[in-house]
């Protein structure tokens, strides 16, 4: 398992001692400071540094000292996503864990022995989480921090890996409120999609791989990086994902295109489908299914099934607005999908219209109301 450690000045020394503990378990570890205990330093900002690499599952678990544990504690449960207990005892950690699923671990250097210490991390660290009963409990607090609307830029939505990700970046956020906007123009509403659609694009291609590549400059010769030779394709549910597309595809010119067409029947709200034409290579393509709006779900949920029928296996759902009921859906019928949004909006209304939303994509797009 690969654990980020940090403390505080006054955590240091256990630190120190659970590093040695977890290399001889055969963990690994990303180490965020302190570097010593001479030199006091706030301990938010190590916790926060743990909480993001946990949260956007850089690591799989996080373990933070300070004297008591408690501001650390405290710190890191600030992050969507992040679920820490102070752990003082053993009983307290193995519960957090059957229970809590918890994935940051709070320790008090000025309290614990390096024996009990090390008895706790095992146990915290060993210890699965029972799931059943707990699943609705912790979706309630999941539920909770969606309608805050003032998460960070990644929270985890489920237990099967798939991620719920905000892009939460200013300009992006900007461009939303705009397109939200009744009055916004057609032709302003489809330049903002495609660029809020291509702002999305810098969080939806993160993780693509890079490979060095010699370069010579007027000065020198250089070793510069260069994107892998990864296969790419964007999917639009038409009609209303049309719209993204242009986005993208000026930052990933060589991406295929798909082609998914689906309505929503305006009495059951369930989709139904009218096209489906996808590149021949499918299979061995990274694919961004996009739609501006995710709603109920049963459009993304359909799409994906139909690109899934036809091969394809790496997939991203790219939406601009997202409310919880679809998010919910995607993720129960799709567990490993992540899913990039501009806005988790509150609910649906009675006719499964985001609230607040934006009214009808399709329609905005192309003027036909
Ligand atoms: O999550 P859901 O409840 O399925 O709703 C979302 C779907 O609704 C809109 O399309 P619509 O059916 O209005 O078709 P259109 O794009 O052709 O207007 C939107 O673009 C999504 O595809
Ligand atoms: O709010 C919504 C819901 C579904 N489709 C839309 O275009 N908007």
């Amino acid at each position: 398992m690969h654990v980020a450690i940090g403390s505080d000045h006054a955590g240091y020394a256990l630190k120190v001692n659970l590093m040695a503990f977890l290399k001889e378990r055969g963990e690994t570890y990303s180490d965020f400071g302190a570097h010593s205990e001479d030199v006091s330093i706030d301990y938010p900002d190590v916790a926060w540094a743990v909480a993001e690499s946990v949260a956007s599952k850089k690591v799989e678990r996080g373990i933070l000292i300070c004297g008591s544990g408690v501001g650390m504690s405290i710190a890191a449960n600030k992050r969507s996503g992040v679920y820490a207990v102070l752990g003082n005892d053993l009983y307290t950690a193995k519960m957090s864990r059957l229970h809590n699923d918890t994935n940051v671990l709070a320790l008090g250097g000025r309290l614990l022995g390096p024996t009990l210490a090390r008895e706790i991390v095992s146990l915290w660290l060993d210890t699965p989480y029972e799931g059943g009963r707990h699943d609705q409990r912790l979706d309630k607090i999941k539920d909770k921090e969606f309608s805050k609307g003032e998460r960070d830029t990644s929270c985890e939505t489920n237990t099967n890996n798939g991620k719920l990700i905000l892009v939460d970046h200013p300009l992006v956020q900007h461009k939303v409120s705009i397109i939200r906007d009744k009055n916004t123009s057609v032709k302003e509403f489809r330049e903002l999609v495609q660029e809020i659609a291509g702002l999305m694009a810098y969080e939806t291609t993160r993780t693509l791989a890079l490979e060095p590549i010699d370069v010579e400059t007027p000065i020198t010769r250089t070793v510069g990086k260069t994107l892998q030779g990864k296969k790419l394709a964007v999917v639009p549910v038409l009609r209303a994902g049309l719209g993204m597309v242009e986005g993208i595809l000026r930052l990933i010119p060589n991406a295929k295109v798909g082609h998914v067409g689906l309505y929503r029947d305006p009495e059951t709200l369930e989709p139904v489908e009218y096209y489906c034409k996808l590149p021949n290579d499918i299979q061995e393509r990274d694919i961004f299914i996009l739609d501006p709006m995710l709603a109920t779900g049963g459009s993304a949920v359909a799409a994906i099934d139909l690109v899934k029928r036809q091969g394809g296996k790496k997939i991203s759902l790219v939406n601009l607005i997202a409310a919880p009921e679809g998010v919910r859906r995607v993720h129960a019928s799709h567990p490993e999908i992540d899913i990039y949004v501009a806005a988790l909006d509150e609910k649906l209304n009675d006719h499964g219209y985001i609230v607040p939303g934006l009214g009808d994509a399709g329609d905005r797009l192309f003027g036909t109301k």
